[in-house]
């Protein structure tokens, strides 16, 4: 199953073309890392996705779970699209840390049920104990009462990662979360990612499709379920990691960059 389908997709910064020709499919249930050298469009590519930036040409199409309740976003849908039913189905980590005072991470993590809440964001019950299940996840539940300022990076990711399964959607998009994190943090952090995207557990938790941005490769390549890349010719080629390498050896393009 998909959760998006990218058509003939060009992104971009109003006039400034990043990419074009695009297509691709995000799985469910799988955790796909974006690839690609500095400055090649990754960040571009996300922010449309997750509905910040228009694409330029092509569709965006985010399944429902019927054909009838699909989302789809063209450069004509623009102000037509209720960003309110998009933030049911996508929600996305930035890199660094949130630029907030005076929070513990358990308000940080409440932060992601706004989609669901009115418009103080007061938490009903049901709520809270989605957030309580969401840190238990991500195995934060001793931080929740820590102000977030205190927080070391990687603890900070993870109220960030465990914030955005608040928002129970069917797509998580990170733009580099472990760009900061040292090694084994950087392996810890893919592992829980893959771990969220295949867990099932009937209990409300389904199988989410995960993009993850890193400029690690090597990493992707270990421990990703498929791998977009993004060539310096501004394609996108995209499959498991053993069919890109294999793409990449019959293109006699270089697998580490
Ligand atoms: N707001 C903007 N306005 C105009 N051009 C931009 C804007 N943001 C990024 N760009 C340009 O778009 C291109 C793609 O940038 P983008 O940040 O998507 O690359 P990236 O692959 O995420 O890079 P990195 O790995 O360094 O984060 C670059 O040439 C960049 O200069």
């Amino acid at each position: 199953m998909n959760t998006l389908t990218i058509s003939d997709l060009t992104i971009g910064h109003g006039k400034h073309i990043v990419a074009s020709s695009l297509n691709a499919q995000l799985a469910a249930g799988k955790l796909t890392c974006l690839v690609g050298r500095n400055g090649v469009g990754k960040s571009t590519l996300l922010k449309t996705l997750a509905g910040f930036l228009p694409p330029i040409h092509g569709e965006i199409r985010y399944s429902g779970t019927n054909g009838s309740d699909d989302i789809v976003i063209t450069p004509d849908s623009g102000r037509r699209t209720d960003n309110g039913r998009l933030a049911k189905r996508v929600s996305v980590v930035l890199t660094g840390r949130p630029d907030v005072s005076m929070m513990t991470a358990r308000d940080i993590v409440g932060l992601g049920r706004s989609p669901y809440t009115d418009m103080w964001g007061t938490l009903r019950d049901s709520d809270r104990e989605v957030v309580e299940s969401s840190m238990e996840r991500v195995g934060i539940g001793n931080l929740s009462e820590r102000n977030i300022e205190t927080l070391s990076d990687g603890e900070c990711q993870k109220v960030l990662i465990a914030k955005a399964l608040t928002q129970e959607t069917p797509i998580i998009l990170l733009d580099e979360p472990t760009a900061f994190l040292d090694y084994p943090s950087k392996v810890e952090t893919m592992r829980l990612m893959k771990a969220i995207a295949a867990e099932n557990n009937g209990g409300g938790h389904h199988a989410q499709g995960v993009l993850l941005s890193t400029h690690d490769m090597e990493m992707a390549l270990h421990l990703a379920d498929e791998v977009w890349l993004m060539t310096q010719d501004r394609r996108l080629l995209h499959g498991t990691p053993k069919e890109l390498e294999d793409a990449l050896t019959k293109e006699n393009l270089k697998i580490s960059f």
